[in-house]
């Protein structure tokens, strides 16, 4: 799995305990898909996106970025390679606004060096142009002028969802993880969204994995999926293919009682 590959992950195995939460899970997402992570509850989603991340890191296996390996690196390092994540749960800087969590986005690229600073003011004068220009771009984009100077505590839940997503754009990602970023919205919200994440893979060529349990938004987004159950990849593929295999299914719903 090389090529056009930004992500490969190869027999990837987690343990918690005696809990095996991933057994040999292998995926590769090429530059500029999206690509789904599907599955009932407790499959193993948001362990693989926690592998890739740093947060846990496997105790089997290979994950390469861009050809180079991550696994075993910290999350902050994972990050500065160009790994942006969002939270199942929101994950904003609350008392904060929507600008200045947005803002926290480049924080990756600011390399504080007062001794420059104070000699070359204009440069440092220039590179904060610079952040902004990308962090306005990114809030015309999501459509977010409105609410910019909100604080984010107070504004819906939908909206803190777009924050966080601007938030993780303004970094730049070779690779954005979205732990569903639908999760607690109404239709409404949802299909804004789904608007979004195609607007900005559009805009920004982006390369995209995305957990996500709504199968509508899944063959609305999604180019291809990974199917994990207890663990284990049950199907990968196209979306719409994926999802009606039967072992799919049955995973989701179970067998019927008089099958075999
Ligand atoms: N930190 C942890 N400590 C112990 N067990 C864990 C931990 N994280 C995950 N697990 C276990 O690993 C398995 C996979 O969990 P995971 O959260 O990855 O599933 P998921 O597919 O993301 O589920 P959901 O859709 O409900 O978020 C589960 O059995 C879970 O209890």
């Amino acid at each position: 799995m090389t090529g056009d590959n930004v992500l490969v992950c190869d027999n990837i195995v987690r343990r918690f305990g005696g809990v095996v939460a991933l057994k040999n899970v292998s995926v590769a997402v090429r530059q500029g898909e999206i690509f789904g992570l599907v599955g009932p509850n407790g499959s193993g989603k948001t362990t693989l996106v926690n592998a890739i991340t740093g947060f846990y890191p496997p105790q089997d296996g290979t994950i390469t970025l861009d050809g180079q390996k991550i696994n075993g690196l910290k999350p902050f390092r994972i990050a500065s390679m160009g790994v942006a994540r969002t939270f199942q749960n929101v994950a904003l800087f609350h008392g904060m606004s929507v600008l200045d969590n947005i803002l926290m986005g480049r924080h990756i690229f600011m390399k504080p060096n007062p001794l420059a600073s104070f000699l070359y003011p204009w440069w440092a004068q220039k590179e904060e142009i610079a952040h902004r220009r990308h962090v306005e771009e990114v809030i015309d984009l999501l459509q977010l002028a409105p609410a910019r100077d909100e604080h984010v505590d107070v504004i819906p839940l939908g909206l803190q969802k777009r924050v966080e997503l601007a938030r993780a754009l303004c970094a730049e990602p070779k690779l954005l993880v979205l732990d569903e970023p639908m999760a607690g919205m109404n239709q409404e919200e949802k299909e804004y969204m789904v608007r979004f994440i195609l607007d900005a893979q559009d805009a920004l060529g982006l390369t995209v994995l995305i957990i996500e349990h709504h199968m509508d938004v899944v063959t609305a987004l999604c180019d291809r999926v990974l199917v994990l159950n207890n663990g284990q990849e049950i199907a990968q593929g196209p979306a719409r293919e994926a999802i009606a295999d039967p072992r799919v299914v049955e995973a989701y719903i179970g067998k019927p009682r008089n099958a075999a």
